[in-house]
């Protein structure tokens, strides 16, 4: 039987040097499988790594996989930077640091949310070094053709950021899932002080957001040039990145497919934790 990993057991540094970048990188790294996967976390204040997918990394190592989560500058215990440009290519080019840095060549990569969007942006710029991509509420097809933009999910989170207190954190996750019962005051807290021990991170979104409002790009024209194995995961109740961009990936990809869960809002590998990870397992080993 696989031990329980911990946050603190696999988390890991690199100095990264890539193109602009020049940067302290924060990872987590579990597992010694021939092949790895790469978890990609998204946007929201508090975000990680470790946040985001603690539900789905000793499954994927007790299948057999090396882990890596990479923290994404500005978020957890990665260095600041206020991105002016595309977010997604910024996470891109620092995933490749990173794995250059490991000597990966080729990883699968997971990507939730903003990290769906970077998973895009990584295969449109490094075709050759990704394996296969499942990418959950995220992955810039473009805007929703039904539900107003930015949605209230989004609206909530850059208010959270504006505003950090544990009100608006509330409000932000209760949006999040489609259960919010299942919600417990640690979560709440554990999020609360992962924000408020980066108030630079914080103020630094702001100023991104300032200075370019729209940080995740448009992908959708080039999303034809990807080819390799995908697996878009939604949830039917995602009120932050609505399904509709969902099915625009499936549309635009060469080799797609989808899987939506009701009773499901923008974190199906937490809400659905179970299944997300034996069908994500699946679609890897096939
Ligand atoms: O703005 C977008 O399109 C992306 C929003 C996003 O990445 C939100 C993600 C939130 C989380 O997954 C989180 O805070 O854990």
């Amino acid at each position: 039987m696989t031990a329980t990993l911990t946050e603190a057991a696999t988390s890991r540094f690199m100095r990264i040097s890539e193109g602009d970048i020049d940067a302290q990188i924060h990872y987590n790294d579990a597992g010694e499988g021939a092949e790895t996967v790469v978890m990609l976390h998204g946007s929201g204040p508090g975000a990680s790594g470790w946040a985001n997918f603690h539900r789905n990394v000793d499954a994927f190592v007790a299948a057999g996989y090396r882990v890596v989560l990479m923290d994404c500058l500005g978020w957890s215990k990665s260095d600041p930077v206020v991105c002016t440009g595309s977010r997604s290519d910024l996470n891109a080019r620092t995933l490749k640091g990173l794995l250059d840095g490991l000597k990966l060549d080729k990883v699968h990569i997971v990507g939730n949310s903003m990290g769906g969007h970077s998973a895009v942006a990584f295969a449109l710029a490094n075709p050759a070094r990704v394996g296969k991509l499942v990418l959950m509420g995220g992955g810039t097809g473009g805007p929703s053709q039904f539900v107003p933009m930015p949605t209230e999910g989004i609206k909530l989170l850059q208010g959270l950021y504006r505003e950090p207190t544990i009100e608006n954190l509330k409000k932000m996750m209760n949006v999040f899932v489609f259960d919010a019962s299942s919600l417990t005051e640690e979560l709440f807290q554990a999020r609360l002080d992962n924000m408020l021990a980066r108030r630079d991170h914080l103020d630094n979104f702001v100023k991104s957001l300032a200075a370019n409002p729209k940080q995740f790009p448009d992908q959708g024209p080039r999303l034809g040039e990807i080819p390799v194995p995908a697996l878009v995961i939604w949830g039917r109740d995602d009120r932050f990145v609505p399904l509709d961009t969902g099915l625009r990936l499936v549309w635009g990809m060469q080799n797609a497919e989808m899987h939506i869960f009701n009773r499901c809002g923008h974190w199906a590998q937490w809400e659905h934790a179970d299944k997300f990870n034996r069908m994500v397992l699946d679609f890897l080993a096939h």
